[in-house]
């Protein structure tokens, strides 16, 4: 193998750019051409190449964000915009892609890797929900930037006696809002997987003042079916309840971050071990992180496997709140 690209897919998180620089930097250390795609698959579409050399990827790893730009390309979800991709690859003499991205983007790799083309995948997504890794990259900076927030509404929420709800990002998983309410102290987490009833959010925060509290922080994930904006209308129309409440929706404050020294080094692994994967001539999986190791997992097992959460722990959280 002489000559391989990589990517990045998907929203992105703090961390790609360590990856981005281990792959290109081991990528030639062993001998090999890297280039570079822009925004994704759709510059995969439209043959958006550039050669990367040491220089290119210097001083990027203490930032967020990614210096390949990403995207998110409907024309990849078709046939003929991943032939089209295919093509693009074959024609500029590239022999396999290192595909940084998500559940969505690895999903997308692995249907390219079943037409014939090598592929491997790092785990990358702030939304912790990828099946093959115990983390992806991004999810230990977004989870750092919830705690200040939450830290400083606490603040605020404690001087005026108030209930607080804050939304954390995460589309159909809780991972970030369970973390960062177990981390924060919330009283309640609101989280897709488990239903909840405003009512029940209602009683909590009178329980939590009767008990002496003097705030009330609720953590909800935006992909809950009563996130921030449904409990605000909602609370806003029942006025009746007795308390004063505030929300604040983080957004995408919490993608933009400095890596933290976690996400720059398992950026730095994970980039390491894709190259090596490719070297070894093997390709059809995902790198992430198994107990501590970086292992390989085949993409048909990711793409077939929903990652669990541990949900056990929202009732200790709550416990642990009172
Ligand atoms: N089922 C799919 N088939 C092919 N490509 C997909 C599929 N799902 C997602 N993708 C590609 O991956 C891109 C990124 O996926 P997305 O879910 O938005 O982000 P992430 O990879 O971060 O989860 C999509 O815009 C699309 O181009
Ligand atoms: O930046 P966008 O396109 O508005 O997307 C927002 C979504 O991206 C995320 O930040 C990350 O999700 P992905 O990793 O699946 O791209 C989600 O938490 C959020 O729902
Ligand atoms: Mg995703």
């Amino acid at each position: 193998m002489k000559k391989i690209a990589v990517l990045t897919s998907g929203g992105d998180a703090p961390g790609m750019n360590a990856a981005i620089r281990a792959v290109v930097r081991l990528g030639i250390a062993s001998g090999l051409e890297v280039i570079g795609t822009n925004n994704g698959y759709s510059g995969l579409i439209a043959g958006e190449f550039r050669p990367l050399g040491a220089r290119d990827v210097s001083g990027i790893i203490q930032s967020g964000g990614t210096i390949l730009g990403s995207s998110r390309s409907a024309e990849f979800e078709t046939e003929s915009g991943r032939q089209k991709a295919l093509d693009n690859l074959v024609k500029s003499g590239i022999e396999a892609l290192v595909v940084i991205g998500g559940n969505g983007s690895q999903t997308g790799a692995h249907l390219l890797n079943e037409m014939g083309f090598p592929v491997v995948g790092i785990a990358s997504t702030i939304d912790n929900d990828l099946y093959g890794t115990d983390q992806s990259i991004g999810v230990d900076t977004a989870l750092n930037i919830v705690l200040e927030a939450i830290d400083r509404i606490k603040v605020t929420a404690t001087s005026h006696h108030r209930a607080h709800i804050v939304e954390t990002m995460g589309r159909s998983h809780g991972y970030l809002a369970l973390t960062a309410g177990i981390c924060g102290g919330a009283e309640f987490i609101v989280i897709p997987e488990v239903e909840v009833e405003p009512k029940q959010i209602a009683q909590v925060i009178e329980e939590t003042y009767a008990r002496g509290k003097s705030h009330c922080l609720i953590v909800v994930a935006e992909g809950a079916y009563w996130n921030a904006t449904r409990l605000q209308e909602h609370f806003k129309e029942n006025a009746s309840l007795g308390f004063s409440i505030r929300t604040t929706i983080l957004g995408h404050v919490q993608r933009g971050g400095a890596p933290t020294a976690f996400d720059r080094m398992l950026g730095t692994r994970i980039g390491v071990a894709a190259v090596k994967e490719l070297v070894s001539g093997r390709a059809g999986s995902l790198l992430g992180l198994a107990c501590g190791e970086i292992a390989a997992t085949p993409y048909a097992d990711v793409v077939t496997n929903l990652k669990k959460l541990d949900l056990s722990v929202l009732d200790t959280a709550e416990k642990l709140a009172r």
